[in-house]
Parts: C-alpha cells; structure tokens; sequence
C-alpha cells in the first residue's frame, strides 16, 4: 500500500490509490489513465465537467463495473483480486441510492442490518442509534417515500453507515438540496472525517468541494486536469492579487508611485497589485513598501476562486452548478426551511 508522510512524521496509509484507470464505451474513451492517491480519514473531491467520467470512477472503484486497465487499492485491497475485501470495507450512496420508497425509514435500515449479518439485538440497536444521529427518529416509521429529498440523503447515508464503512463514496451527495438540507450534509459529511473514515465524493458544485474536501482532482478529458488542495488549485491559474489600502492619501500616492502596475481606487484609496499570494511574492511586495517607507492600513491576499479554476483548466462553457440554482431535479422541500441567500 503506498504511504505518505504528513503530520510530523507519521505515515497516512492510502485508504484508495490508483494508477491509470482506463475506461472506454465502444470508441468513447472515459477514462484516459486516471491516477489517484486519497490519504485515510480525509475527504477527496473529485470535479468535472458532465460527463467527464466521475460516476465512473466511482463505480469503478467500489466495484460496481471493472475498469478496462490500471490498478486500484481500496482499504488495503486489490480491486481485482479482492473485489469482496473492497466491498465489504466500503459504502456507497448518491446517484443509485439504495432506499427503498415502499417501508419505512426503520425498516430500510433494519433491512440493512440484516444484509451485514447483524444479531437481532445489535440491527435494533445500530438502527436506533443511526436514526437519531441522523435526525430521523420522527421519521422512522413513515414509508421512506413521504421523506423529502435532503431526508432521503439522510437515510441514504445512515443505511451505509450500517455496516461500518472505512471509506465511503458519496456521488453527488447534495445534487438537488435546498441549501439548509446541504449544510445538513455537509456537517454529516465533516464527522464522518472525525471517525477515521475516508470520504470520495463526486460534486458539480465548486465551492462543496471548497469547503469540505482536504484535496480536489479535477478531471477533464479522461484525465485528471489537476490535483491538490482548493488553495494549491487557486493557485495554478493567474488572477491572484494583493489589496492595500491606505487611510493617509500621502501614503497612497507614495504607493501608487512606487508600485507601478497597479489597479487604482481613488476613491477608497485603494490599490491593487498583481501578486499569487505566495510566500516568496508577499515577502517581495512588502520589501519594497517597506524600502520606500510606506506603511498600508490593510492588506488582503485574493486568490481566484475554484471557478476559475474549473473554467481554465477544462475549458468548459459547461457551468457547473451553483447552489440554489434553479434547474435543480424536483425535491420536495424540507418542512418550514428558510430560504438562505448563498453567495
Ligand atoms: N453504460 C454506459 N454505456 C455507454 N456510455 C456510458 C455508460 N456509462 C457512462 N457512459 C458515458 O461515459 C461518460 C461519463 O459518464 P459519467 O456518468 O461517469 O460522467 P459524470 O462525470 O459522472 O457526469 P455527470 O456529472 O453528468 O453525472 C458519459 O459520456 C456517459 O454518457
């Protein structure tokens, strides 16, 4: 299994690691040689484009399909030579969602229980636990059909928990979530992480994987386009800069002479200043202020959001989602939810 080091030392086993994943529908090539490497007890996000090939690598990895080439480890197993270790070291939920609309929300997890060969006593007991983890206790015995779409996710999640997954894979876990119902998810997603299991989602929504994955890939023609955390990303593309700000207009015409290539903002004294935030051209920006013996009221490091990343490294006209977007699939709202503005 490959290792890294991080935390001061101390190895991260791979909870999944892949080397060129091949995928092809007839001459349609999906996968063009994906490589992946997901430290244990993190949360990975895997973007793209549609189509781009994510619910296939998702179904690759948990064994649903087999990949035409490459290699994979999942949990400390082969996917092709321990097919059964990988599936009983994970849980999947999203796009093919394994609740079943006609019992109730207790009997799906019941049901599930049974499947992982628990006693009686401890299926009744998981199930209890579960449901009110998950805040479904009110629920429980109501046909799982009558569940709104945020608690069907819910459900969803809790049923894969049943079994105690090391790693779990969740393909789009919040497509089509009011926004209350996605931050709901998005704290259930952060504990998962607390335990020690291993997260792969899949998203379309840019800044979910901004604010939970401790690593993105973004993947684009069968390959991943790039990899690393949202910062690392950010960085790739150009866009960053530096604000300054300055409370004394001597200062600010001291600036805006000595910085040269700058975006002026007469009226708030403001200045902007081409920089990528990076240690090395801050430490250079603040040299030459300091040379010159201008001191700035306020500076602010702006990097380029993942949407410029996403749109400069895949070349899509494709626009991802954005939460509360409107062309979302039909779900009915969770009850009394206010409408929250995000973004
Ligand atoms: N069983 C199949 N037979 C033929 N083509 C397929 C099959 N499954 C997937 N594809 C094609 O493979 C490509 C990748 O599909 P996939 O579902 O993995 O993309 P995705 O990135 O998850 O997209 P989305 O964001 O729209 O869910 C698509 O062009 C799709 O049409």
């Amino acid at each position: 299994m490959h290792t890294s080091i991080r935390n001061g030392g101390q190895p991260a086993p791979a909870a999944i690691s892949a080397v060129g994943l091949r995928k092809s529908y007839g001459d349609k090539t999906v996968l063009d040689g994906v490589d992946l490497y997901i430290p244990a007890g993190t949360v990975f996000a895997l973007l793209g484009p549609n189509g781009a090939g994510k619910t296939t690598v998702v179904k690759i990895l948990s064994t649903l399909i087999t990949a035409d080439g490459g290699q994979a480890q999942v949990a400390g197993h082969d996917l092709t030579t321990d097919a059964q270790g990988v599936r009983a070291a994970i849980g999947v939920t999203g796009q093919f969602s394994a609740v079943d609309g006609l019992i109730t929300g207790e009997e799906n997890m019941l049901l599930m229980a049974d499947l992982h060969h628990l006693s009686k006593t401890e299926g009744r007991r998981t199930t209890a636990a579960l449901l009110e983890r998950f805040d479904l206790v009110q629920a429980a015995k109501k046909p799982a059909s009558t569940y709104s779409g945020g608690m069907k996710r819910r459900l969803d999640i809790a049923m894969t928990l049943v079994g105690a997954p090391r790693v779990i894979f969740l393909d789009e876990p919040t497509t089509g979530l009011d926004p209350r119902s996605r931050h709901t998810m998005w704290q259930i997603i952060r504990e998962l992480v607390t335990t020690g299991t291993t997260v792969f989602l899949t998203t379309q929504y840019l800044e979910e994987a901004d604010e939970l994955a401790d690593r993105i890939a973004v993947l684009n023609n069968g390959k991943t386009a790039a990899e690393g955390t949202a910062e690392e990303l950010k960085r790739l593309i150009p866009g960053g800069h530096v604000r300054l700000r300055f409370t004394d207009p001597a200062a600010y015409r001291s600036a805006t002479l000595t910085l040269g290539d700058t975006v002026r903002d007469d009226q708030a004294l403001a200045l902007q200043i081409p920089n990528n935030g990076t240690q090395h051209e801050l430490r250079a920006l603040l040299d030459r202020l300091d040379t010159a013996g201008i001191e700035a009221d306020e500076l602010t490091v702006h990097t380029p959001d993942l949407d410029d990343v996403f749109f400069a490294l895949t070349g899509t006209t494709d626009v991802p989602n954005q939460p509360n977007q409107p062309n979302q699939p039909n779900q009915p709202n969770e009850p009394n939810q206010p409408k929250e503005a995000l973004r």
